[in-house]
């Protein structure tokens, strides 16, 4: 088995001792970090130190001399001496002033990143780091210079006041105030969505505080000619507290009548009329307070002031209390906001079936005249108009075999001569034969009637994807979840695409961030670049991915299929010690406390990995791509980890027979052949289709014909974005390192140690010498283990000299004849 690192001879000594490794090492990484961490707090302190020492050391700073830096006089009275002084002049006097501290606060935050302290996105933050000190060198040198002038420096330094003078000599004092406001929005509106509230709230003043207040008026009052409401005799004054936790729902109102409300809210007439139910109107999340004035010429006005949030009380929640309430997994960011409808295209006439009688009634006439051509007689014709599709369900006569209309389906395909033509004889569970006819005129499933639809709304499935609409205009639904992956095939053109973004696009529409991760992998780069931007939010890793997590490179395929095989068993060994089953149950008792948090438990994301063009891969890189994918989708369903692979080439070489089999979910769209039909659906059909989304999808028994919901690159743009302006995650997250790295164990030059061998490691040395085979798939299948651990197997025995290099996917030379000489081998091994 071709091994990405194992193969790789030392290029010289050093790197055989180790060398190599030196600047890529968890040790380096973190006293680096330190490095950092310690120069910036020396920065902080020479910086502070500056403001009061500034003035005595400026006259040398300004006229240093060569060599005076070395400060043999101990001239200078900065805190941090000659260096200290230097430094603090050119960052503060001479560059951006006093946000200067800017950049040691940025370099605590890389050293504490490569202390591994924290996780963030060191380029963000520097371009965000970096701009906000361009722009408050600016600021301060234009706003804080008048109050801060006979200071020693100037507030925004040397570069600010640059700016300043030059910007001022093209737009004027009003025209740099101007620039500096918008930008200042901008980068507020860049960094969060809520800017803008703020700003429109921040314009409109009277309108956001009227809102806080509620004016209703409630059916205590007869008729009035501006409003219409009903109302009873009602003399009293009453001032009503109301209780703490009540609802105020007035009393002798039917349950069923809802009260109408006018909105008085603009303070001016009444300008509408609601007729929504009561208590969702007068009851804002706060408890309310009735005042009911009896002034006999006013209005009878019930005035609701909606109150603050109710207080603590002070006391202490105890550890019951917490063990009683959930974890919510949406923490932190319980705010984020699934998709809405308005962001996809609605179509006229959407994917409503548009019956034309006249072709409906020549078809019936045209497979009337060619059954009867073949000698079969019908007792009843029935036609089910669907959005591309129409289906002619037959009921032969009395006496007609189905087996005989069967043997016919070709020349009855034939004579009816149109391009789509299916027959199905029977129709499952019933005694008809279907025969389905394109329609002239097709019409298009939007993905909005379908994600708009009931059955979507209310589905309880945890991976639903919405693929579309069936012939009986139905809504088709599957749960990745049970299927547990999907093999997507269709010749070039025919919507394959479209499909694998309908897919996608229905889970971000399910799925909260923490709840769902995909991996995509598109070898063309072109067909998932447009989810580049919801990669914070959506996708996992390797950490050396982060910045380009949609993976289009073949070794990064294999390297991040072989890190899911390590997730995969991380999370066996974590339902293992919570006792659960498979990822549910595993996440029901996260929630509830059930687990030991210092075990290493967290909530599990649903892993959802789609692969474009997976016939590339496989050509490229063979065995190393079928492998882990195999055995992903043999274990991974229990947790958490689907696939969806996708291709042009539906042959056997590509879908191989260990593909097959562990993929049982099919997604056929129009295909070229009968026998690309055959391999990926195990019968003919998909090359009967009639393509722009047309497609067969097989789950076990029969085939069911969907026309595929049609979602546009500008959909998926605009949820994208919808999805980028809410609060998530701010980095992909990320997979763990692969186990069959070289630098992560398995046997290497350098780093062999004997002792450490795998237990099965002298009967597979026996195994490949009789057999004379170095295959690591017969490892696995010999010894019943997995990929990783195979893989490892081969690197030691080619540590010790029994078996040659890996060949890509070829099995390896077997470097040790007979047993014979392996027993000699072993026994030196043994006695070392
Ligand atoms: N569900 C659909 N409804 C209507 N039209 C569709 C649908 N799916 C695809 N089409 C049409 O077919 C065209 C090709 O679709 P798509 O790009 O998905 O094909 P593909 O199979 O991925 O091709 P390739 O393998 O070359 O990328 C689309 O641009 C669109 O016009």
């Amino acid at each position: 088995m071709a091994r990405k690192k194992s193969d790789r001879k030392p290029k010289n000594i050093g790197e055989a001792v180790g060398f190599r490794n030196i600047f890529n090492s968890e040790k380096t990484d973190f006293l680096l970090g330190l490095v950092l961490l310690l120069l910036a707090i020396y920065t902080i302190i020479v910086m502070v130190s500056y403001l009061s020492t500034g003035q005595a050391d400026q006259s040398l700073l300004d006229n240093l001399r060569p060599g005076e830096w070395i400060n043999t006089n101990r001239e200078f009275a900065n805190y941090g001496s000659s260096i200290g002084a230097i430094l603090a002049y050119e960052l503060m006097y001479v560059n951006f002033g006093l946000p200067s501290f800017l950049i040691p606060a940025f370099i605590i935050l890389a050293g504490l990143k490569m202390m591994a302290i924290y996780k963030i996105n060191l380029w963000k933050w520097f371009f965000g780091t970096m701009l906000v000190m361009i722009w408050s060198s600016v600021t301060f040198a234009k706003f804080l210079t008048p109050i801060m002038g006979n200071f020693i420096f100037n507030p925004g330094g040397n570069h600010g006041l640059y700016c300043v003078q030059h910007l001022e000599n093209i737009v004027g004092p009003p025209g740099l105030t101007v620039i500096l406001f918008f930008t200042a929005i901008a980068f507020l509106t860049y960094l969060s969505a809520e800017t803008i509230q703020v700003v429109r709230k921040a314009m409109n003043p009277v309108k956001y505080l009227t809102s806080k207040v509620k004016f209703t008026v409630t059916n205590h009052e007869p008729k009035t000619e501006n409003t219409e409401i009903n109302t009873e005799n009602n003399d009293k004054v009453d001032i009503e507290e109301e209780p703490q936790d009540g609802i105020d729902i007035p009393e002798n109102m039917p349950e069923d009548i809802p009260s109408p409300i006018v909105d008085l809210t603009d303070f001016g007439n009444v300008i509408s009329t609601k007729t929504d139910n009561l208590p969702e109107n007068i009851l804002p999340a706060a408890a309310v307070t009735k005042i009911n004035d009896n002034d006999a010429n006013a209005n009878k006005l019930t005035i609701e002031v909606a109150k603050d949030e109710e207080k603590a009380d002070g006391k202490e929640v105890n550890i019951e209390q917490i063990l009683s309430t959930p974890i919510d997994p949406l923490e932190p960011f319980t705010r984020y906001k699934k998709p809405t409808l308005d962001l996809l295209k609605k179509y006229d006439n959407d994917g409503k079936p548009n019956v034309d009688m006249e072709e409906i009634k020549a078809n019936n006439a045209r497979i009337v005249e060619v059954l009867n051509s073949f000698g079969v007689s019908i007792k009843e014709i029935k036609a089910t108009v669907g959005p591309t599709i129409t289906l002619y369900e037959i009921t032969p006569a009395e006496g007609v075999r189905i087996s005989k209309i069967r043997n016919l389906e070709d020349d009855i395909a034939l004579s009816l001569s149109a391009l789509g033509i299916r027959i199905i004889a029977p129709i499952p569970g019933k005694g008809t034969i279907g025969i389905e006819v394109p329609n002239n005129k097709p019409q298009i499933v939007s993905m909005e009637s379908i994600l708009n639809s009931k059955k979507f709304k209310e589905t309880k499935m945890e991976l639903p994807l919405a693929l579309g609409k069936t012939i009986t205009n139905e809504v088709f639904m599957v749960d990745l979840a049970k299927i547990p992956h999907l093999l997507v095939a269709g010749a070039t053109g025919q919507g394959k695409s479209v499909g694998l973004n309908a897919i996608i696009t229905s889970l971000l529409y399910k799925k909260h961030p923490n709840e769902l991760k995909f991996v995509l992998v598109d070898p063309k780069k072109v067909e998932f670049s447009v989810y580049h931007k919801i990669s914070d939010y959506f996708m996992a890793c390797l950490p050396e991915n982060d910045e380009e997590p949609i993976i289009t490179d073949v070794t990064k395929v294999v390297r991040t299929l072989n890190s899911l095989c390590g997730l995969m068993d991380h999370r066996y060994d974590l339902l293992k010690i919570a006792g659960a089953k498979n990822i549910k149950e595993y996440n029901a008792k996260f929630v509830n406390h059930k687990l030991d948090l210092t075990k290493g438990h967290e909530y599990m994301p649903y892993i959802v990995v789609v692969i474009d063009e997976f016939g590339d891969l496989i050509m490229t890189a063979g065995k190393e791509i079928e492998l882990p994918i195999a055995r992903i989708a043999q274990l991974a369903r229990a947790v958490g980890i689907h696939m969806v692979i996708a291709t042009q080439r539906p042959t056997t070489k590509i879908i191989t027979g260990n593909i097959k089999a562990n993929f049982p979910g099919r997604m056929a769209f129009r295909v070229s052949s009968q026998i690309d039909s055959r391999t990926i659906l195990d019968r003919s059909g998909a090359n009967q289709l009639i393509g722009r989304g047309d497609l067969l999808f097989l789950n076990g028994n029969e085939p069911v014909r969907v026309q595929c919901a049609f979602v546009d690159t500008p959909e998926i743009e605009n949820i994208n974005e919808y999805i980028c302006g809410q609060p998530g995650p701010v980095e992909p997250m990320e997979l763990p390192e692969p186990v069959d790295d070289g630098n992560n164990g398995g046997i290497s030059a350098g780093n062999t140690d004997i002792s450490n061998l795998d237990p099965y490691f002298e009967e597979a040395a026996h195994a490949i010498v009789l057999s004379q085979q170095g295959s690591t798939s017969m490892i696995q299948r010999r010894f019943s283990i997995g990929y990783n651990r195979a893989g490892r197997l081969m690197d030691q025995l080619e540590h010790v000299g029994i078996v040659g290099s890996a060949q890509g996917s070829k099995p390896r030379e077997v470097l040790i004849q007979d047993e014979n000489q392996l027993n000699t081998l072993l026994r030196q091994l043994r006695s070392e």
